[in-house]
């Protein structure tokens, strides 16, 4: 199946133009205040009007305010949200937008039954789970708890790079796998090989 890619972390129109030339699906802007690749919604919306088309923004929220999320994805249409805290469905699915669920993962949990808590959902997303750290952590968690089967498309996340994005690809084939800290220069600035790899990787592996 085609393994769609969504670039996380995108603070300004270079990369994120940058990453579309490159093939991205979808780009993340990330509006928790404590994430270093935090972006206002000002500037956050003044890229997502240049950019092109069939290319889906995807707004990161962790546990924030209605009033934020709100304001973000009333201004552009082309929204879909992210939630990336402990959002309940009922949340989630106020805002009349298509959305992901991020799910932080950890031995033991059933993440089918988990998914299924989220029946208004798009996606839902498989992120590392780390104490205190709600995300972009860029750790790696273990593959195999993934059921052979969910009741939603599956956008794979944590600590995926260049070198171990083609054969996350091969072995949990995701709808999508998302990726942060893994194409940066440095926290919130990309870096175009590693943008162009990452997408080539995920290619070669589908
Ligand atoms: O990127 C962030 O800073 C971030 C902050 C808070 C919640 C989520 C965040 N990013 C998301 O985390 C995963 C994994 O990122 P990484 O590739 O391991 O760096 C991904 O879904 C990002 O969208």
């Amino acid at each position: 199946m085609n393994c769609r890619v969504k670039i996380c972390g995108i603070t300004n129109v270079e990369d994120a133009l940058m990453a579309c030339r490159h093939g991205a699906d979808a780009l993340g802007f990330v509006f928790y205040a404590k994430s270093p690749r935090y972006v206002s919604p000002e500037v956050a919306n003044d890229i997502v009007a240049q950019l092109p088309p069939f290319v889906t923004p995807v707004a990161l929220f962790v546990d924030a305010d209605e009033s934020l999320i709100t304001k973000v994805v009333t201004a552009n249409s082309r929204w879909m949200i992210q939630f990336h805290g402990s959002e309940t469905e009922a949340e989630c699915s106020g805002y009349q937008r298509p959305y992901m669920k991020a799910l932080r993962v950890k031995e033991g949990d059933d993440i089918a039954s988990l998914t299924d808590q989220y029946p208004t959902a798009s996606a839902i997303l498989l992120d590392a789970y780390k104490a205190g750290v709600p995300g972009g952590t860029g750790e790696v968690f273990n593959w195999s708890l993934i059921p052979a089967s969910l009741s939603k498309p599956l956008v794979l996340a944590g600590g995926l790079t260049v070198e171990n994005v083609e054969q996350a690809v091969k072995q949990v084939a995701p709808y999508a796998v998302d990726v942060s800290g893994g194409v940066e220069l440095s926290k919130g600035l990309k870096s175009e090989s590693k943008v162009q790899e990452f997408i080539s990787g995920a290619k070669r592996g589908q």
